[in-house]
């Protein structure tokens, strides 16, 4: 199978762009890293229709960088082979901007993995240049309403990234993905209170996707009563539960020697399935969005968790009625200055002029240790 990796060479099942009276329009979905772990199990749930739904015909275009555009064809390829109905084009490439045209969701996945000894703040420059260019290539080619979901670590600060270099797309549009925080944490409460997870509700994952996350069990609910008075067990709260989801995913890695591929995908459909159906009654959702206009008081021009509901439209609006304590807020606060923090450290890759690194040194990615 020949590959012209200079533009995206189309695996065409059907390009037409149908509209019937039960078939909505195509959906157009970039995928970044397609032939990465995540990606190896997304990809199938998006064609499957289990995202978008079973009467939504998809567009994959799959993006890959220089080293994986084998494996991407190999990745086309059983995508073809599963013959799913709902999946019309497959298209693959290296460049952002063949990639990304016409985009209606952006998954970017892709990112350089932490190597050895590397220092975080080379991660956040690495990983922050390939950002800068996808947020270029979004602003130059993709659809003016395209929702863009972050997933390359560190994601808060990519998201950030991204949206500084795609000025003319809404940055209420741009998100880093913290749902599989959230989900480690409802798991971790109903694990405890022993009931079933779907008995958790209104779980916040406040601030960065790092260690300095905030799982949040004062507005957390179980069968719609605070979980501080189903578990009463107040040091387990504070101390255990918060360190148990802070660290899930460096443990997993320990005992895997890999990290958590199947559940972030999971994670990555329910982030976007909280977007295109309406929240349920009373509860909410967490993701990664631009603070600028948030009710909270956490400072304005990052990316950082909070709780959002939607209408099922794509968009989504901030939770105002949430309760805040001391512990809360100071543990927000944490995380506030470490996305601080690292926003001084790629100031060379948002416009605002020269770079500075003073990370805190105590802080990580959930998947390392
Ligand atoms: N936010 C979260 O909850 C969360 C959870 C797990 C993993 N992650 C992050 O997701 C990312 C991907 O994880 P994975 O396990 O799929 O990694 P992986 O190494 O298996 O796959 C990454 C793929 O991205 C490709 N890639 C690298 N640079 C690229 C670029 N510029 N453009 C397009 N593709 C590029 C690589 O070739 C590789 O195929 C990592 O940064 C990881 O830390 C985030």
């Amino acid at each position: 199978m020949a590959c012209d990796c200079s533009a995206s060479s189309a695996y065409s099942i059907n390009t037409k762009d149908e509209k019937t009276k039960s078939w909505k329009k195509l959906v157009n979905v970039a995928v970044s890293g397609a032939a990465g772990m995540i990606s190896n199990h997304l990809l199938f749930k998006l064609a499957s229709g289990e995202v978008f739904g079973q009467d939504q015909p998809i567009a994959l275009k799959l993006l890959g960088s220089e080293r994986s555009i084998q494996a991407l064809e190999g990745v086309a390829m059983e995508l073809e082979d599963s013959l799913y109905p709902l999946l019309r084009e497959v298209s693959i490439g290296i460049d952002p901007y063949v990639v990304f045209e016409d985009a209606e969701w952006a998954l970017l996945i892709g990112a350089k993995p932490r190597g050895p000894g590397m220092e975080r703040s080379a991660l956040l420059d690495i990983n922050g240049q390939i950002f800068a260019e996808q947020g270029k290539a979004l602003n130059a080619v993709a659809s003016r309403n395209v929702k863009v979901i972050v997933v390359g670590n560190p994601c808060n600060t990519n998201a950030l990234i991204c949206l500084k270099n795609a000025p003319n797309i809404p940055a209420k549009n741009f998100h880093a993905l913290t749902r599989l925080d959230e989900n480690r944490a409802k798991c971790q409460l109903a694990l405890k209170a022993g009931v079933f997870y779907d008995k958790v509700s209104n779980m916040t994952i406040w601030g960065n996707h790092s260690t300095t996350q905030v799982p949040d069990f004062l507005n957390a609910k179980i069968n719609g009563r605070p979980v501080k008075e189903v578990i009463k067990d107040t040091k387990w709260l504070e101390e255990e539960f918060t360190k148990t989801v802070q660290k899930r995913g460096g443990v997993l890695i320990q005992k895997w020697g890999r990290s958590s591929a199947a559940s972030t995908a999971v994670s990555i459909v329910d982030a976007i399935r909280s977007l295109v159906n309406p929240t349920p009654e009373g509860d909410w959702f967490s993701t990664g969005v631009y603070t600028t206009g948030n009710p909270y008081g956490i400072s304005e021009d990052i990316v950082f968790s909070m709780p959002c509901r939607s209408k099922g439209d794509g968009d989504y609006e901030l939770v105002k009625d949430v309760a805040m304590d001391d512990f809360l807020w100071e543990r927000i606060k944490k995380s506030e200055a470490e996305l601080l923090a690292e926003k001084r450290c790629v100031a060379h890759l948002t416009g605002e002029g020269n770079a500075f690194c003073d990370l805190p040194g105590d802080t990580m990615l959930p998947g390392e240790m």
